[in-house]
């Protein structure tokens, strides 16, 4: 294993592996930090923790472990993943983990880059955009767990670290690798050991890609390795092999737990041509939608009609549901069916699982039991197809709430298998 990468949550791996793997670098997402001794042969590793929301110390542990067993595995250059939109609190967990990961690998600095041009977030002035609008105003600052009030990452993340946080502006980064490297080396200088630098589109992150060729640690969403797999391709280190899972094959069902705005998008285009199953919130909590009842109805479809079962409501609907019933309470209970449900239908011979949302994705895989899984080709950008091994293979795709197509669903369930 050569990059070894650590993401705060699954779709987040997945999106990074996606980026890795289409930058030719045979790429396995793992499921937490594997257990036992076994060594793997892959050229980048990507260890998917649900770390984001959960409280800093416990998020720095679980960081601590998995850049720990990456380094047995081989890895020299380590790479800390999360949201495009930096989705964090005054409190962490990026700072924290960042700072635990750069003290645990020696490395003297970090870059800071958030930066995913193909979904609209781009870094300027060390202000993120979604699309065309700040942060703080592109709705993340009303996001449930992690709302995002200020578009500075500079003066946000400051508030989550111990250490002095610098930067450096799009002309230093268009200046080229060596101009750029120049300029990290100057920061760490002055005693900057998280540096944020700007990124306004892909070549940006080439050369970001370029100039932090060598160093111990990367932190960023998943555009910071665009122009990753390039330094060990240069450096003679990438066998070009593709890595090849077996292929899925069997019935396939879509379930969905993200209410994001892309989701209702999709969720909506696929109901108009696909039998689905809607999960009301009160009847989960009841108990009058149970795992069971969801997987006889799933059973009962022509699987070819891709079913999907799903909770996707409005803000207003979440908002409600989660005044009348406890939002963490609800979450937990809705992600519990998802699980038991997803386990229930692979069981019964299902090959092929469509899944919405982080939180979701982390939930229904943790319950399925799976260590890892190969990276395949891209379904939509940030988002690949999955194979993992479960009584044969099983194909998976772990879609990131804000990411995909309106057809999204449909598209997935044919690109993760086949009947
Ligand atoms: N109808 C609903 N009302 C309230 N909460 C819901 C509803 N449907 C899903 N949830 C919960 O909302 C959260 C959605 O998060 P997630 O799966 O990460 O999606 P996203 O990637 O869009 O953030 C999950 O914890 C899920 O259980
Ligand atoms: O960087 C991104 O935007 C994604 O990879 C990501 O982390 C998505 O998180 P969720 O929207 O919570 O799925």
């Amino acid at each position: 294993m050569l990059l070894g990468a650590i993401a705060d949550d699954f779709t987040g791996a997945s999106d990074l592996a996606n980026t890795l793997a289409k930058g030719g670098m045979a790429t396995t997402q793992f499921v937490g930090v594997p257990t036992g001794s076994e060594r793997y042969d892959c050229e980048a590793g990507v260890v998917s923790l649900k770390t984001r929301s959960i409280a800093p110390d416990e998020a720095v542990r679980q960081s601590l472990a998995a850049v720990d067993w990456l380094e047995a595995q081989g890895c020299e250059q380590f790479l800390f993943k999360y949201c495009s939109t930096f989705d964090s609190t005054p409190q962490g967990n990026i700072g924290p983990v960042a700072e635990a990961l750069l003290e645990r690998t020696g490395a003297g600095m970090a870059a800071v880059c958030p930066a995913f041009p193909a979904t609209g977030r781009r870094l300027f002035m060390g202000h993120l955009f979604v699309g065309d609008r700040l942060l703080s105003e592109s709705g993340m600052e009303n996001h449930p767990l992690t709302p995002m009030t200020d578009p500075d990452i500079r003066r946000w993340l400051r508030r989550q670290t111990k250490g002095e946080v610098g930067s450096v502006a799009l002309d230093v980064v268009r200046a080229g690798p060596q101009a750029l490297a120049e300029a990290f080396e100057a920061r760490r200088k002055e005693g900057c050991r998280l540096v944020v630098a700007d990124a306004v589109d892909d070549e940006d992150l080439k050369i970001l890609g370029k100039a932090l060729a060598g160093l111990r640690l990367i932190t960023g969403g998943s555009g910071i390795a665009l122009g990753l797999p390039a330094n060990f391709r240069d450096a003679g280190l990438l066998s070009g092999a593709r890595s090849s899972g077996a292929v899925a094959a069997g019935p396939v069902v879509a379930l969905c737990g993200s209410c994001s705005a892309a989701s209702q998008r999709q969720v909506a285009a696929h109901l108009s041509s696909h039998p689905g199953l809607a999960l009301d919130p009160e009847a989960v909590m009841s108990g009058t939608m149970t795992a069971d009842k969801a997987a006889s109805w799933v059973m009962e479809q022509h699987t070819d009609f891709i079913p999907i079962v799903y909770s996707t409501v409005n803000p207003a609907a979440v908002a409600r549901a989660q005044r009348e019933l406890g939002r963490e309470k609800l979450a937990a209970g809705i992600e519990a069916l998802f699980a038991d449900l997803a386990c229930r239908l692979a069981d019964a011979g299902f090959r092929r699982i469509v899944v919405g949302g982080g939180e979701t994705s982390g939930a229904v895989v943790e319950a399925l039991g799976l260590s890892s899984m190969v990276v395949g080709d891209e379904i939509d950008p940030g988002v690949p197809a999955l194979v993992a091994e479960r009584d044969g293979a099983l194909g998976l795709a772990l879609k990131s709430g804000n990411f995909g197509a309106d057809d999204f669903f449909a598209k997935a369930a044919g690109l993760i298998g086949r009947p």
